[in-house]
């Protein structure tokens, strides 16, 4: 089947019009009504990523067409790092929303002064004139007035349901998003997630620099873990210690894995002492705890990590020099003799 949609170049409203060709699609193709789809056909009908549309174009002219796993795909490929079409989605359907519910909101008016002005005209069909078939007449508009309004409250029903339907895509595609950022092994947030947090943070602690901080943290010794007790056991660690971080999280902070065996915990509206303290505390609860390991019971040993801390520096700081100076502290943690907290202003190991 060879179809090529007319894509819009420049209609009054393109997301409105996207919309509804989206709908007609999916029943034409027999598309699965999922977020993830909806994002992927909404785009290509929008026509703001030429690659998507190109791919599209070349999916709907197989003759297996579209399926649910291409939808997967292109969504990842195109999408899911594409911040500008997320964001124009997600405007789309605000936009949808807020439509719809002006369209109801005029309907039910429309319709409520149409049924109010037939039952005053029946009252004086009734009023002024007594003759039998008036009375049939009477009763017949009565009875339309009462179709019309039962009608009327069936159809606004139905598109306050089409509202919440819509609502309901937007707040599932919000999670999808948040998906996004998430670590597939630990369940913390992702670097992505981390390098979006610190952008927005410290155009927020410009003006109180001291109050924001960054933790760096690397589990010690992890290679020679992984080679004694195998990559899996030390993916298992990786968790315990992200459950850890985020079981004694306060409310000020936010945790990242970094990458590897490397976490990072921002924390905001904390002095340096508060942090220091917080991560010392981290410290001693992973060098406590007994660990075993899952298949044979044998005991991990004591695992121990390295803490770095950088202190924000206000506008002429960057965040790469934000995050170097943590990092910075967390190698002489390690030169140290590992198991222990530095923080940017530690000049020795004393
Ligand atoms: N199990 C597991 N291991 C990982 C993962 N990511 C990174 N690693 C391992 O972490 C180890 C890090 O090794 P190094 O950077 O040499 O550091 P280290 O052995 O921890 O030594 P120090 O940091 O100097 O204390 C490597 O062996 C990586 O393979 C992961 O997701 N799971």
């Amino acid at each position: 089947m060879t179809v090529k949609y007319d894509l819009l170049q420049d209609p009054n409203d393109k997301a409105e019009r996207a919309f509804e060709q989206v709908l007609e699609a999916f029943k034409t193709h027999h598309v699965n009504p999922t977020p993830l789809n909806f994002a992927v056909w909404y785009t290509y009908f929008r026509g703001n990523e030429p690659r998507l549309r190109e791919e599209m174009e070349t999916i709907l002219a197989d003759s297996f067409g579209y399926s649910d796993r291409y939808g997967k795909e292109l969504f990842n490929k195109y999408l899911l790092d594409n911040d500008d079409a997320m964001a124009e989605l997600d405007r789309a359907i605000r936009h949808l929303i807020n439509s719809i519910a002006k369209k109801i909101e005029q309907l039910a008016q429309r319709l409520d002064q149409q049924t109010q002005k037939l039952e005053s005209c029946t009252v004086k069909l009734k009023e002024d004139l007594q003759p039998d078939e008036l009375k049939v007449v009477a009763q017949t508009v009565l009875e339309t007035a009462q179709t019309l309004k039962h009608d009327s409250l069936e159809f606004e029903q139905n598109l306050l349901t089409s509202a919440q339907e819509i609502q309901r895509l937007r707040k599932e595609l919000i999670e999808a998003r948040a998906m996004s950022t998430q670590d597939e092994l630990t369940g913390l947030q992702n670097r992505r997630a981390f390098n979006e947090t610190l952008a927005q943070l410290t155009v927020d602690y410009e003006d109180r620099p001291e109050r924001l901080h960054l933790i760096m943290t690397d589990i010690d010794h992890f290679k020679k873990f992984n080679d004694t007790f195998g990559h899996l056991t030390g993916d298992s660690v990786l968790r315990f210690f992200s459950k850890l971080i985020l079981k004694t999280q306060g409310e000020n902070e936010a945790a990242f894995r970094y990458g590897g065996e490397e976490f990072a915990i921002v924390l905001w509206d904390s002095s340096l002492e508060d942090v220091r303290a917080r991560a010392q505390a981290l410290r001693e609860k992973l060098q406590e705890a007994h660990l075993k390991r899952k298949t044979d019971q044998k005991p991990l040993g004591t695992i121990t990590a390295s803490f770095g801390i950088g202190e924000f520096k206000g506008p002429e700081d960057t965040i790469e020099a934000f995050i170097e100076r943590a990092d910075k502290a967390l190698y002489l943690a390690k030169k140290c003799g590992r198991n222990q907290v530095k923080t940017e202003f530690d000049q020795g190991c004393g």
